[in-house]
């Protein structure tokens, strides 16, 4: 299992950590493994041209070091110096192995300007020497543009608000160049503790992050940006709280995966009912139903007006089909968690069978047009047995009366407000799937593909956790494993070509082998 940590949290610990240890310890360890990571991504250390973008404070200070270090290898390393200073033993290390600098502002940097940082006499000549001719602007975007790798030294979990000049241009200029970008700790442009991005930023191949992950690199858009993450180990393990994110890895989600016993029949497997479809949406119930059945259940039970029922008969005979004449799911037998709402419709009848569904005493999932009509009374919601709500963000902003375009820039916290306000388990989808439970770390999960943003997709997956739930996991774990397996299949599904959403639910069975295959010596 992954576990982040807001900047807040990551501070608070370092600060335990740092008065155990001689003064620049944690930053020489941070900027080996920096060091290390950007040494392995070029095809040959000795004569790689690497560009630093090196910002104000310590991160600057992060990719300074590193820089040094790969000057000793033989890369000609420069650092452009973002900020109105920059970390001065990181600089005058960087110089003194025979690394260049230069100023993205000529006013700011030139020797005895107003400004001009005191790092000693290396930098003085140094400064001489790089600004002799033009302008140090042109400089930095040459040297970025001809880079073989890019370090994103500019601002880490120190940073606040939108990018300002000229890190902001910088950052878009890195985006421009052919090398890969490595950012230190976190992406800049990226909030650490969020993900949220509000201007320019930093896309990077790899993130190199300090000490433990932070919660902005696994929620999206962050995550995006921040490409493969390598956690570089500080010695910080002992000091760090309760994490404030969660992700599974594989091994964690194959730990969460029920599996059937030698004496597991049918019933004790778990039997899901899923109470979907009309007779406008079909569709949405043959999908629930065959991401319920695909994904473990003993059983699934579906219960709908006579046309789905039908279809879901047609598709899936495995399925125990009730045809109902009426909102009422009495007739249906007993099943361990209920998923309710795909097509569905928002009528009255629908209203009853969501109603009579949540007044039973199992858990249940609550999906699409259930979550429409939960939105005009949500007191329906209140029940004692679990709830596990799996809105998109429309739906989510439908439910709280929040704007949706705040919902989508910032997922965890009203994914987050959600779950307290409305006292349930709540599943937000997007390109990042947040699981909320108050007074609990958050799960995100990344397994996703794109491809998954189809009609139908949603409706596989309220059919996988609600199996999940059936099989005896809680709200949250359902949920989360529920993503993982989800965003798994949808990536067999895809293989890099547009999906369909059937095509999901076929591919369940192959991503639980693809989690259960995995050799031992791989778990995390
Ligand atoms: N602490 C430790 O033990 C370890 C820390 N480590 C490393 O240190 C990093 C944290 O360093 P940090 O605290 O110095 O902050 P950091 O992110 O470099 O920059 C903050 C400065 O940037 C500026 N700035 C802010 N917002 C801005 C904006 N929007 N646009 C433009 N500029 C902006 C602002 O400067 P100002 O503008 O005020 O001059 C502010 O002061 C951390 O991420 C990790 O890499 C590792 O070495 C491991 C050990
Ligand atoms: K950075």
């Amino acid at each position: 299992m992954f576990t982040a940590y807001t900047a807040d949290q990551i501070r608070t610990a370092e600060r335990a950590l740092m008065a155990t240890l001689p003064e620049g310890t944690l930053m020489r360890r941070a900027a080996t493994g920096l060091a290390a990571v950007c040494a392995a991504l070029l095809p040959r250390v000795y004569g790689s041209r690497v560009v630093l973008l090196v910002g104000s404070g310590d991160n600057g200070g992060d990719a300074l070091y590193a820089g040094a270090t790969l000057t000793g290898r033989g890369a000609a390393v420069t650092a452009v110096l973002a900020g109105s200073r920059a970390h001065e033993a990181g600089l005058a290390a960087l110089l003194a192995a025979g690394g260049r600098a230069t100023g993205h502002s000529a006013a700011a940097f030139s020797p005895g300007g107003a400004a001009a940082p005191r790092h000693g006499d290396a930098l003085v000549t140094h400064e001489t020497a790089v600004w002799g001719g033009g302008g140090d602007a042109d400089e930095a975007r040459r040297a970025v543009e001809r880079a073989d790798l890019i370090v994103d030294g500019l601002v880490g979990i120190g940073a606040s608000g939108a990018l300002r000049e000229p890190y902001a241009g910088l950052a878009e200029a890195a985006g421009r160049a052919a090398a890969p970008v490595v950012a230190v700790d976190v992406p800049s442009g990226v909030d650490s503790s969020t993900g949220r991005v509000e201007g320019a930023a930093i896309r990077a191949a790899v993130t190199v992050t300090m000490g433990a992950r932070k919660t902005g690199l696994l929620v999206d858009p962050g995550a995006t940006l921040a490409g493969r993450i390598e956690l570089v180990d500080i010695g910080l393990g002992p000091y760090l709280p309760d994490p404030d994110v969660t992700a599974l890895t594989r091994a964690s989600a194959r730990g969460l995966l029920p599996r059937p016993a030698a004496e597991s029949d049918k019933y004790r497997r778990g039997v899901v009912g899923v109470a979907a479809g009309s007779d406008h949406y079909t569709g949405a119930a043959v999908l629930a139903v065959g991401g319920a059945l695909n994904a473990g259940a003993g059983m699934v039970r579906y219960a709908g007006p006579a046309r789905p029922a039908g279809q879901v008969r047609a598709r899936w005979p495995e399925a125990v089909v009730t045809e109902l004449d009426a909102p009422d799911v009495d007739a249906v037998g007993r099943v361990q968690a209920w998923v309710v709402g795909p097509g569905l419709g928002t009528g009255e009848w629908a209203r009853e069978l969501l109603r009579r569904v949540l007044a039973t005493d199992v858990p249940v999932l609550v999906d699409a047009d259930g979550l429409n009509l939960v939105a005009r009374d949500v007191s329906l919601l209140r029940r004692t047995a679990p709830v596990l709500i799996t809105p998109h963000a429309g739906e989510l902003a439908r439910l709280t009366g929040t704007a949706r375009g705040a919902i989508e820039a910032a997922p965890l916290a009203h994914a987050r407000a959600a779950a307290a306000e409305l006292g349930v388990t709540v599943l937000l989808k997007g390109s990042t799937t947040v699981v909320a439970e108050e007074g609990t770390p958050t799960w995100v999960n990344g397994t996703g593909t794109p491809w998954l943003a189809t009609g139908g997709t949603g409706d596989v997956l309220s059919g996988v956790a609600g199996s999940l739930l059936a099989q005896g996991l809680g709200a949250r774990e359902a949920g989360a494993c529920g993503a993982y397996l989800h965003g798994l299949a949808g990536r067999i599904a895809a293989a890099g070509a547009p999906l369909t959403a059937a095509g999901v639910a076929e591919a369940l069975p192959a991503a639980i082998r693809e989690l259960n295959e995995i050799p031992a010596a791989s778990q995390r």
